[in-house]
């Protein structure tokens, strides 16, 4: 396991990689020589060199894909679907092995390697692994059984692989420390939820840092100065109300399998739901497919792997379910925006109407023209006008952040393509624990 020294030299590469539920995004960076120019700018720490998605892990055939950053010689993209990837770790596999094989890029210059891990528990900050910070986040893996595990088991493959990097965990759960207490807390005995650690952590917290830093640069403005509701809508989907640059309050809860519906989780449910669905739900499951060390109840493993999209339609891909518009496909679609619709009223009201901008991130948010608009629909209420014009030509703007209208008192609606690998890297490139001076 890592060792202690982790300082490089400043010029060093960055693999940032995010282990999500469903896929394994890895991108390559070039530290600058010199960072941060000003104490505000981080737009220059870190040069883009390759990335590469494999998505579709928990959904096989997985799919790959391999990019060199536009301004690297021989640029090339390549999309294939890739049979001997059934997990994680032989994803990582699979892109190491093509690197080696495509691209001129000597392994040896990767001195950090940054992995998003889902769940950090009491952890906040970054932390390099050692036997006590591996074994902090193996314990936590039984409260992200979609990601923690994989995060793992790509953490060991590469300390195997790249022997001379250091690997440092960056945490989804950081951004919401500060969550107040009486938000994150369950209305449960507080002396089993202290001990126990039973309370609301909330997730996608890289994402939703990187998002408000975005948003900050379009909009100039502080972050410290912004409201925002953040609806970051992927295989998990989840919702943030930022106060003041802050994390107010987020949809996921102990686990991510609560909040908004997912491509195979079931988002909020009664709790005694799962004391009625089967009379196995208590028995801990013997799914090969999860991740190794994870131990989950037979109802975790429905209400994680079985619910949500695939349980309503038999599909992960909700860009699938929106071209529908009957049947079950419109039931599911109308679902979401249903659940979507009632955290952003609670939202509205605990930021007391005060909110800057409506985001959209993610695949789903990204992408989906249908959802903006479904839910725009019912949000004009509240002072929030979507452009439809605007809203049909984001996927043809290649901006960070794309305006897609502007309502009362100045209320916009944004899309943001959310970037965790550049994220992590920055906030890698601009540590000043990780470089030699
Ligand atoms: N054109 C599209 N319209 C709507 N949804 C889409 C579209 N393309 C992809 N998606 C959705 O985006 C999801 C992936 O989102 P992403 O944020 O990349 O997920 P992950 O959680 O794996 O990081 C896919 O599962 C799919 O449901
Ligand atoms: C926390 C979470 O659900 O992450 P992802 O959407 O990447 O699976
Ligand atoms: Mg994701």
């Amino acid at each position: 396991m890592g060792s202690e020294e982790h300082r490089a030299p400043k010029s060093g590469l960055i693999l940032a990689v995010n282990a999500g539920s469903s896929s394994l995004k890895i991108s390559l960076f070039k530290r600058s020589p010199s960072p941060s120019p000003s104490p505000n700018d981080d737009s220059h720490a870190v040069e883009l060199l390759l990335t590469s998605t494999i998505d579709n892990i928990s959904a096989p055939p997985a799919r790959f894909s391999f990019a060199l950053a536009a301004h690297a010689e021989g640029r090339e993209t390549k999309k294939e679907p890739v049979e001997r990837v059934r997990d994680h770790a032989s994803a990582f596999a699979h892109f190491l092995d093509y690197l080696k094989r495509e691209a001129s890029i000597d392994r040896a210059q990767i001195v950090h390697v940054c992995h998003r891990v889902v769940h950090g528990g009491d952890y906040f900050k970054p932390v390099v692994i050692t036997d006590e910070s591996y074994h902090h986040i193996e314990r936590l893996s039984d409260l992200a059984p979609l990601h923690n595990g994989g995060a793992l088991s790509v953490i060991k493959a590469c300390i195997d692989a790249l022997p001379n990097a250091s690997s440092i965990a960056y945490f989804d759960t950081s951004f919401h420390r500060t969550i107040p207490e009486h938000i994150a807390m369950y209305a449960i005995r507080q002396d089993v939820a202290r001990r126990r650690g039973l309370k609301k952590y909330g997730f996608h917290g890289l994402s939703y840092a990187f998002i408000l830093r975005a948003v900050s640069a379009h909009l100039q403005r502080a972050p410290v100065s912004l409201n925002l509701i953040v609806l970051h809508l992927g295989s998990g989907a989840s919702m943030c109300a930022v106060a003041g640059g802050q994390s107010l309050d987020t949809t996921m809860g102990l686990t991510p399998v609560s909040g908004l519906p997912g491509a195979t989780r079931c988002g909020v449910i009664d709790p005694s739901l799962i004391f009625h669905y089967t009379n196995r739900a208590g028995r801990i499951s013997h799914d090969r497919s999860l991740a190794v060390d994870v131990h989950v109840t037979e109802a975790e493993e429905i209400l994680n792997k079985r619910s949500g999209w695939a349980a309503l339609t038999g599909t992960t891909d909700f860009g699938e379910i929106e071209e529908e518009d009957e049947g079950k496909w419109k039931t599911a679609f109308d679902l979401f925006v249903d659940r979507i619709l009632g955290f952003l009223g609670g939202y509205y009201l605990k930021l007391g109407g005060k909110v800057d901008a409506l985001v959209f991130a993610g695949g789903i948010g990204e992408r989906s023209v249908e959802l903006r608009e479904a839910v725009l629909e019912k949000a004009a209420c509240l002072g929030f006008k979507l452009d439809p014009e605007a809203n049909g030509k984001v996927d043809g703007d290649e901006s960070v952040v794309v305006d897609v209208g502007k309502g009362k008192e100045g209320k916009r609606v944004l899309v943001c393509r959310t970037d965790e690998q550049l994220e992590m890297a920055k906030e890698c490139a601009l540590d000043s624990r990780f470089w030699e001076e």
